[in-house]
């Protein structure tokens, strides 16, 4: 949605559906651009255009033959208060296939107008400086959010609290610099002795602070592309029965066979406003033509890359532990349940690893334990995904991951240079570094920054 083309030409007027296409209420249509107002006053017949932000009624009109194309609202966001920074017109018609197709030809036969490329309306808006990058990633995201936690997550980068936060970073990080390159560049002068070990020092907790919010990284990508649950266990112990059910879906086949599931078949699910991939596996056995041991390899590979592993054991097998499911079942970070306690309960089976542990108590074929199985998984599911108002904005991509690993790189290298010039040379690595999260990276402030702080030059 927000992909960017080739760098865009400003002089030229773009224009495009900016609303879902087909069959609606209301399209809108959106010019942006320094022909955008003469464009208005051309589908509209008025001589200028109307007043800032005020919706206006309007017939539209083909400018060359005088045809009525449709009727609706006129609106004109003259530069710089639009979204994109430029002159922005929006011409809200009905919403059909034809109506829509009538404006654009219109639009496209008006000279200096060219059709948008996809994410154009952003990119200008970026050029403007009206959104960093994290915003224009939040934007992306909150129209790609399917649950009402990814709309929380996506509107509170689109409004920029991981830009505040890096930039936050940052101007700590140039100032350090700033006194560094002083000293360096102005060592005749009076400068405080002790300034090297306090900017280290300085360094040193920047490092950290950034360290942690990385720790802390996994949250934010799990919400915008969803927790990964892997759901394990021996055959037959109804793995394809309890994705179905929380699913409520026939999405997996399910029979009485043991070695029914072989392809590893995922669900969607929305918990609580947590999106929820669900990994419906092979029964886990060393038995099997080589089609089910290809997807008792798969099911393992995927419980290795699950955020969360489900283990199901079957209340109805001889040894519901046996010795190729027991150690599964006794990692302490894995949600355990044994399944068909209409055959056998819990209280039967010994407790899982250290700590006394008992699995949750399932049965498919009555239901009993299944609202308080759902519960636990929503808990897990939460605490691995939640971004709370309060905690530090989640980093949502592997882009700001690597941008934040690489600054922290940089901050402990300077804190081992020898010399304070290379303390300076890493500083403004890990300076860069933090810039590419936002899309900001100058030396402009760097200056600014010294003369506020030192008024060198007088
Ligand atoms: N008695 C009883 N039977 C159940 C229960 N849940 C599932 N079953 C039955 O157990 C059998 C196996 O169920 P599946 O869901 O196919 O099991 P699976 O773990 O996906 O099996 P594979 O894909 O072969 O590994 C089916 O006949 C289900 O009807 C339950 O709670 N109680
Ligand atoms: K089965
Ligand atoms: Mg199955």
């Amino acid at each position: 949605m927000i992909a960017t083309n080739d760098a865009p030409d400003p002089a030229e007027t773009i224009f495009a559906l900016s609303t879902a296409p087909g069959r609606a209420g209301v399209a809108v249509v959106r010019v942006s651009g320094p022909r955008a107002g003469a464009a208005l006053c051309a589908l509209t017949g008025r001589a200028k255009p109307p007043p800032p932000r005020r919706a206006v009624w309007a017939r539209f009109r083909d400018p060359a033959s005088g045809e009525a194309l449709d009727d609706g609202l006129a609106l004109f966001f003259p530069a710089p208060h639009s979204f994109t920074g430029e002159d922005v017109a929006e011409l809200h018609g009905h919403g059909s296939r034809a109506t829509v197709r009538a404006l654009l030809d219109a639009l496209a036969a008006l000279p200096g107008l060219t059709p948008a490329e996809p994410g154009a309306f952003t990119r200008r808006a970026f050029d403007a400086g009206r959104l960093d990058l994290t915003a224009v990633e939040g934007l992306a995201d909150l129209i790609d959010a399917e649950t009402a936690a990814q709309r929380r997550q996506a509107l509170r980068q689109m409004d920029g609290a991981l830009a505040r936060r890096t930039e936050g970073w940052r101007d700590r990080l140039v100032r350090a610099l700033a006194h560094l390159e002083a000293t360096i560049d102005f060592s005749d002068e009076d400068l405080p002795e002790a300034l090297l070990p306090d900017l280290l020092a300085d360094v040193a907790a920047l490092s950290a602070e950034i360290a942690a919010d990385l720790a802390a990284s996994p949250r934010g990508e799990r919400l915008r592309d969803g927790v990964h649950v892997a759901v394990l266990g021996p055959p037959n112990a109804g793995k394809s029965s309890l994705v179905n059910a929380l699913a409520r879906r026939e999405a997996a086949i399910v029979s009485a066979i043991a070695g029914t599931t072989r392809d590893v078949v995922e669900v969607h699910l929305d918990l609580d406003g947590f999106p929820v991939v669900l990994a419906d596996t092979a029964g886990l056995r060393d038995a099997g033509d080589v089609i089910e041991q290809e997807g008792v390899r798969r099911a393992r590979a995927r419980a290795e890359a699950a955020d969360l592993r489900l283990v199901l054991l079957d209340g109805g097998a001889a040894d519901p532990l046996d010795p190729a499911v027991a150690p599964l079942a006794a990692d302490p970070d894995a949600l355990v349940v044994l399944n068909k306690t209409d055959l056998r309960a819990p209280s039967a089976l010994p407790a899982l690893g250290t700590g006394g542990r008992r699995p949750l108590g399932l049965s498919l074929e009555t239901g009993a334990g299944f609202a308080a199985l759902l519960a636990a998984l929503t808990d897990r599911v939460r605490a691995l995904a939640e971004a709370g108002a309060g905690s530090p904005p989640p980093l949502t991509r592997a882009r700001h991951r690597h941008a934040l690993a690489d600054t922290v790189a940089s901050l402990d290298r300077a804190r081992a240079a020898p010399l304070p010039e290379l303390v300076a040379e890493d500083l403004r690595l890990a300076a860069r570094a933090l810039g590419r999260v936002t899309g900001r990276v100058d030396v402009e402030d760097l200056l600014d920054v010294i003369f506020r702080d030192f008024c060198i030059g007088k």
